[in-house]
């Protein structure tokens, strides 16, 4: 899917920026609460995206009315959570500017089902390098089971827990932003070399800029007055 949003167009609304300790957010949609969503339309600019994401994706009951706009500096992140329980269990996230690792790591209640400690079942079960336009759908037990968080640290790690390596575009190890098939299919036989050197670490993601990231839910309870809920 070709994405022409770009970063510049997205700080525009600079108004809308609110800032938290460790990054900032732009909430268009609504209010979620938890028992559904106040609504507000979401302007075309975003309405385009996500009616075209909802079409491609195919996984949307109906269309996609809520999105999230976090802004990471080098160094920021977002801790493990879940997404509430007011979203229809598919995510998908589009982003934009440098890239960064998302780990997913097994929720407690799925440890206790399966009688697993935390030495049983690896902290990390699996990762996903976010390279810029990429969109990343996630859903079902990935969504229910698992927490998802991007790591405060200038530096993210890629190593075998990684999904999406033939996306990492690793050179001399490193993720670069801007992807080409010549460069990944090179990639490939870089990651073998390194591993044997570098323990678990097949490459890193080196945070020098700002990421931008828009994640697309839908509330399907959408309430029209507060006093209804
Ligand atoms: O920035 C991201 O890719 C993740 C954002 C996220 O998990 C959220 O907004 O709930
Ligand atoms: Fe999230």
């Amino acid at each position: 899917m070709a994405c022409q949003l770009s970063v510049s167009h997205v700080n525009s609304y600079s108004t809308k920026w609110k800032s938290l300790s460790n990054r900032r957010l732009q909430n268009w949609g609504g209010v979620v609460h938890e028992k559904g969503l106040l609504p507000q339309q979401l302007p075309p600019w975003l309405s385009d995206l996500t009616g075209r994401i909802c079409e491609d994706v195919g996984l949307y009951p109906s269309p996609i009315n809520h999105v999230l706009i976090n802004e990471y500096h080098p160094g920021q992140g977002i801790m493990p959570h879940q997404d509430g329980p007011a979203y229809f269990p598919v995510v998908t996230i589009l982003s934009l500017g440098s890239p960064a690792v998302m780990e997913f790591t097994a929720h407690t209640k799925l440890l206790e089902s399966t009688g697993s400690t935390s030495s049983s079942l690896p902290q990390k079960a699996a990762s996903v390098v976010l390279m810029p336009g990429s969109l990343l759908i996630f859903k079902d037990s990935a969504y229910q089971d698992y927490l998802h968080g991007i790591s405060e640290s200038m530096e993210h790690i890629v190593d075998r827990t990684v999904v999406n390596m033939d996306k990492a575009n690793l050179q001399n190890g490193e993720a670069i932003g801007v992807q080409s098939p010549a460069d990944v299919q090179g990639s490939s036989m870089l990651c073998d070399e390194l591993e044997s050197c570098r323990g678990d670490a097949i490459g890193v993601v080196k945070r020098t800029g700002t990421r931008i990231s828009l994640t697309c839910r839908l509330v399907p309870k959408v309430r029209r007055n507060l006093f209804k809920f």
